[in-house]
């Protein structure tokens, strides 16, 4: 299997040889490096194709996600179980599909805050909680003088994050559709992050802009800018309370599985808006998964 060094990006020439040479491993994150675009142009032709030779190949997470890109076309595949079935699959995933986000709702004006409903498949929720749940650990707050996570009582959840070296390709289209919908750049988006509450849990009252003032952030703002939005994916309905609140408006909004709330965490001037203070509430009842994707501007132009 091909050596992988988490401190490294990896490398997209490397995989494709090892990929070539039969590592299912290589071919599954290739077909990641190639949807993203990175160190190539985004490719999703290659990257299907790889997800499907790391499917025949054996890899179980290629399988799985072709299962729930190509919902008809994958079972069908793994009855097969040869090198032109996972291909079928892979050509059978409805890409336009997944590349178009369903339209936003506006539900407040100020705070700017809208809803998507039926953001992703309830399938892609499915996969995504299974996914994190084998990561989960306590949730961190950002230490900008560390610039590393640090425990933080306001924050009692769990969570975790994908990078490029987690991330799949069912995780990728989900970030698509927040680059579609939100209409800010690809670079500018964090890694994902996977929160589960446990009855009781909170992500109490908090702000997601950033402020300069902190130590250690003046310099990652002006590398990758304010994080000017947020997008929420509901991933799970079966739990009562755990509703995400507005102080400012007292709005609170709970997602069916699958649907999306996102808010702008600027004003159109770029000034941050305080008035987007808002928590995480803590199910009364059962568990609340919910998929975070915070969306930085990019540098700011001068
Ligand atoms: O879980 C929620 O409803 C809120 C999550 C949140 O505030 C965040 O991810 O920034
Ligand atoms: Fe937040």
């Amino acid at each position: 299997m091909i050596m992988t060094d988490p401190s490294q990006p990896p490398d997209p020439v490397d995989l494709r040889r090892a990929s070539d040479d039969g590592d299912a491993e290589a071919a599954h994150r290739l077909a990641v490096l190639a949807a993203v675009g990175f160190r190539m142009p985004p490719d999703w032709t290659l990257a299907l194709g790889q997800l499907a030779r790391a499917a025949a190949l054996g890899s179980g997470t290629a399988r799985d996600q072709l299962a729930v890109l190509a919902p008809d076309a994958g079972p069908v595949a793994a009855g097969r179980d040869d090198a032109a079935a996972w291909d079928q699959a892979a050509r059978a995933v409805d890409l336009a599909s997944w590349l178009a986000p369903p339209r936003p709702m506006m539900i407040s004006p100020g705070p700017h805050v809208l809803s998507i409903p039926g953001f992703l498949p309830p399938a892609a929720c499915d996969w995504i909680i299974q996914r994190a749940s084998e990561r989960v650990g306590p949730a961190e707050v950002y230490d900008p003088a560390t610039g590393l996570g640090r425990r933080e009582g306001a924050r009692t959840n769990s969570a975790c994050a994908f990078d490029l070296w987690s991330l799949d390709l069912v995780m990728v289209l989900l970030r698509e559709r927040v680059i579609r919908v939100t209409g800010l750049p690809a670079h500018g988006l964090e890694p994902l992050q996977v929160l589960r509450y446990d009855t009781g849990e909170t992500f109490d009252w908090h702000v997601d802009y950033l402020t300069p003032d902190q130590p250690g952030l003046a310099e990652d703002m002006a590398r990758k800018g304010q994080r000017i939005a947020t997008l929420l994916v509901y991933l799970n309905e079966d739990y009562e309370g755990g509703e995400t609140a507005f102080e400012s408006t007292g709005l609170r909004h709970r997602g069916a599985r699958g649907d999306a709330l996102m808010w702008a965490n600027t004003l159109p001037d770029g000034r941050v808006d305080t008035r987007t203070r808002h928590a995480g509430l803590p199910p009364v009842k059962g568990v609340k998964w919910v998929a975070s994707q915070w969306c930085r501007s990019g540098p700011p132009r001068r």
